[in-house]
């Protein structure tokens, strides 16, 4: 880093060096920011395992726009409240492992002023929003790393409260200490810097020491444990470094000359050789500075081989430490409290710390030496005890061998086992807790076949501190009458859908024949939808805004203006993975609706319109836009599903964008949510806004259609119909409807989007073509695809990851899009074929397509 000369007289005659270390990340970073996921690109398979692997072989890495710059902002000014209303204390000085032994604190040695929370407490002047936030953030990237090969995360069990940290400025520091040098139970630390506005100049750096296994090239030898004695040089480089009164001549200090940036903001200052190299009894100690920057996480490993300290805070300095606990080091630590001996060695190194501080920084302040049983907050893993969670009435729980705790919830009275599922939510405890099914705070378990009729139980693992809220749904398992939903649950829960299959493409097709398990989306009642900001309604007279989706290559496309158009050009827009998975519906249609072929067809078929005089059905006259009399395109989105269309239109406002992303159609939009995959399908219509309506029925796109007048303009939507999959199974189900929407409205343009490109795209292409229909928008991957990638069975872990691999079974919704019109000329119909004759060719294409593309993927036909 361009660090500001410091009263060093250290040379550092290479410091320009780069080989590039850092740069991984660094690319890893700009390339998902790119993809517009720059707030979940270290969440990317392939940003996790270089994280995995610097923390491995380095002991500790630094990852930047971990928060993104508004979570930044917010937690600062939540800890900044903290302190203001009187809620931090002066650091801790902690000794013994169970936190119970003689404690000090003195300001020379660790000047922290320090709160332990988890965003749960009522606090005066303080309003905890994202701290639990941050603290979930980084709960996954522990929990994803701990699931990475050769990690030492793998038994991390659970962690502490958030230690909020200010250093208020006034050279405050915290000298070089381990987190862990006796088996406290801590294995990871991570460290969440929350200073935007820092600069070169501010201090209060993290320096990291650590010590390499030999002497030579240092990129050859492996890091090690560190110990005192090693440490003696690094602390005499230290002094003069940091306090410059030393001055003079260094080569007393045997410096090795390698300091480099190794990315922003992190320099190797030093490699100290160890005294009298070869043979020598000290090892050769690395010092590496980290400015606490704003949104950036560093992570460590708590034991010796990574001592650290705080350089002096010239400027206030934020962060939250949490601690990640190994599960047997910390139980035994527990069950072990300090023995008298041990008490007395404990008192004894803090009285030589002390008097090391007094000769080595001149520390003039007074120490203040207590006793304190219990470190509050600190050790939130009781170990022995065990409180049974809080579970509603009917339920039961109950501990069993090996933290796993059993609950077991009756059955609704009638309903057959094999049909449901259990789900648990697990977001009010504060440990980490895994369970068969764990995505986010929720584990969604399915019944096995044969299941107890009268009740089911869940096994967790770890202990939940809280209430956990538990509720029983039934999964619909195909295409069955609308199915009614059981909960369990207190209080009671808003009515909703049953919980969603593990699967984005309409339950007809998904479920058992396109890309196995997984699927692509999977929301629940506690799914986080990010909310839109609003556009303000536009003044009366001026031209409709919206956004030109037209060339578009990605979601910054969508998200920028989007947030320009609002007025909030200056906020830093902040979407979940869920967000852009729910979003890439509308703003797909709306990208369509302004693709040339789509646009020039709804305009012709604009002109055929009577006027409502004329107009012998009247239903359509009421919907899209309220101006009285207006006629809306009806867009029927074909085969919608409960699960994904449905319930964005039941659970967020995200349809809306339909029209706030496009220049608005004349008339506004109806959209008609379609298929036999729609809960509640009532047929009546609702308004989403001035120019939307909306309704949702219970029948075929065929039946439905044939009731849109001819002079209604009409366009078709299929999202991730799966059609091409399924060996032709799936293409013999659609092309009835397809078959007969394509020739009774020649005039209709059907937009169709695909999951994946091994079989539905191809199937589905070779689907039309086979049928001559005239393709209007070519096929292409679409630039508001969803977040979420799924890999198939079979293919290494089922589930929801975030990028396929060459020659994997994946599936992401929306991942492709096409639109066709009616039938090229002397095709279909035209050709003399019946519409019989045209199904039958439609799922012979399907079948061929779909063996053809797994013969290309080397993989098996199902
Ligand atoms: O805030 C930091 O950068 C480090 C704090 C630390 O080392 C500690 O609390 O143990
Ligand atoms: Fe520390």
């Amino acid at each position: 880093m361009a660090r500001k000369q410091k009263a060093t007289e250290v040379r550092h005659p290479s410091s320009d060096v780069d080989d590039g270390v850092g740069d991984k990340l660094f690319f890893l970073r700009t390339k998902y920011s790119l993809l517009g996921k720059a707030e979940w690109w270290w969440l990317m398979d392939d940003s996790l395992a270089e994280i995995n692997a610097r923390l491995e072989s380095e002991h500790f890495v630094v990852i930047d726009g971990f928060l993104t710059g508004a979570h930044t902002r917010s937690l600062r000014d939540e800890i900044r409240d903290a302190h203001e209303h009187g809620h931090l204390a002066p650091g801790v000085l902690a000794g013994g492992k169970a936190g119970d032994a003689t404690q000090y604190t003195m300001r020379d040695v660790r000047g922290d002023h320090v709160g332990w929370f988890d965003g749960t407490e009522r606090l005066e002047g303080v309003q905890w929003d994202t701290l639990p936030t941050a603290m979930k953030r980084a709960d996954t990237l522990v929990n994803q790393l701990g699931a990475q090969p050769r990690s030492e995360l793998a038994t991390v069990s659970s962690r502490s409260k958030a230690m909020c940290t200010v250093y208020p400025g006034d050279d405050a520091r915290y000298v070089r200490h381990v987190d862990n040098p006796d088996g406290n139970g801590r294995l990871l630390t991570a460290l969440l810097y929350l200073n935007p506005e820092w600069e070169e100049g501010d201090g209060g750096e993290l320096r990291v020491f650590r010590c390499l296994s030999g002497s030579g090239e240092a990129a050859a030898a492996g890091f090690v444990d560190c110990d005192g004695k090693s440490l003696e040089s690094a602390d005499s480089f230290d002094t003069r470094v940091k306090s410059g009164h030393l001055g003079g001549a260094t080569d007393e200090f045997n410096v090795a000359v390698d300091a480099r940036d190794v990315a922003e903001g992190v320099r190797d200052v030093a490699t100290l050789r160890g005294a009298g190299e070869n043979g020598s009894t000290t090892k050769p100690v690395r010092l590496t500075d980290v400015a606490p920057l704003g949104g950036r996480v560093v992570l460590f490993k708590s034991d010796a081989r990574v001592p650290h300290e705080v350089l002096a805070a010239h400027a206030p300095r934020y962060a939250v430490t949490l601690w990640y606990f190994d599960k047997s080091e910390v139980t035994a630590a527990r069950a072990a409290p300090l023995s008298e001996a041990e008490r007395k060695e404990q008192e004894e190194k803090i009285a030589r710390e002390i008097e090391f501080m007094r000769l080595k920084h001149g520390a003039t302040s007074e120490p203040e030496v207590r006793i304190r049983d219990s470190q509050e907050g600190e050790w939130r893993d009781t170990g022995t005890t065990r409180p049974t969670p809080d579970v509603p009435g009917q339920c039961s729980a109950a501990w069993e061998d090996g933290d796993v705790i059993a609950i077991t919830v009756p059955l609704p009275a009638g309903t057959c086992a094999a049909d449901c599922g259990v789900e648990v939510d697990t977001s009010s405890s504060t440990l980490i807790i895994e369970a068969p099914g764990l995505e986010g705070n929720v584990a969604r378990v399915k019944l096995p076949e044969g299941a107890d009729e009268d009740s089911i139980s869940v096994k967790l693992s770890k202990k939940p501190t809280r209430a956990l809220v538990v509720r029983v749904r039934c999964e619909p398992l195909a295409v069955l009458p609308t199915p009614t939903p059981h909960t369990v649950e207190s209080p009671p829960p808003e009515p909703e859908p049953d919980l969603p299959p593990r699967t984005g493409v309409p339950a007809t097709s998904a479920a058992k024949d396109c890309v196995g398990v997984g699927g692509t989306l999977s929301w629940s009642s506690s799914t986080d939808f990010s909310t839109l900001p609003s556009v303000p309604p536009r003044e009366p007279g001026t031209a409709p805004r919206g956004i030109d989706l037209r060339d578009a290559s990605d979601w910054e496309d969508f998200i920028q203006t989007r947030w320009a158009l609002a007025g909030k050009e200056d906020e830093q827009p902040v979407l979940t993975p869920h967000a852009l998975d729910g979003l890439s519906f509308p703003v797909t249609l709306a990208w369509s609706l302004q693709q040339p072929g789509v646009s020039e067809a709804l305009a012709a078929a604009r002109k055929k319109t009577r006027t409502d005089a004329t107009r012998t059905d009247a239903t359509f006259a009421n919907l899209g836009d309220e101006t009285a009399g207006t006629t809306p395109v009806v867009v029927v989105i074909a085969g919608a599903s409960s699960f994904t269309e449905q319930y964005l239109l039941d659970r967020t406002r995200y349809w809306e964008e339909v029209t706030v992303a496009a220049p608005q159609p004349a008339g506004g939009i109806h959209l008609a949510f379609v298929g036999p995959d729609v809960v509640a399908a009532s047929g009546e219509a609702k308004r989403l806004s001035p120019t939307i309506t909306a309704s949702v029925h219970r029948e075929t796109v065929r039946d439905y259609t044939a009731r849109v007048p001819n002079d209604v303009p009409l366009m078709i939507v299929g999202f991730n119909t799966g059609m091409g999959g399924g060996g032709g199974a799936l293409a013999r189900g659609w092309a009835p409807d397809l078959v007969e929407t394509l020739s009774r409205r020649p005039d209709a343009p059907a937009v169709f989007t695909a999951a994946n490109d091994y079989a539905d795209l191809r199937g589905e292409l070779a689907v039309f073509k086979a049928l001559g229909a005239r393709f209007i928008v070519d096929p292409r991957a679409n630039p508001f695809r969803a977040f979420t990638h799924t890999i198939g069975e079979g293919e290494g872990e089922p589930g929801v990851r975030s990028a396929p691999r060459q020659g994997e079974k994946w599936s992401c919704a929306n991942a492709f899009v096409y639109a066709v019109q009616g039938f090229a000329k002397g095709k279909g119909p035209s050709a003399g074929l019946t519409d019989e004759q045209l199904c039958t060719l439609a799922a012979k294409a399907a079948e061929r397509a779909a063996g053809a593309a797994w013969d290309a993927l080397g993989m098996r036909r199902s």
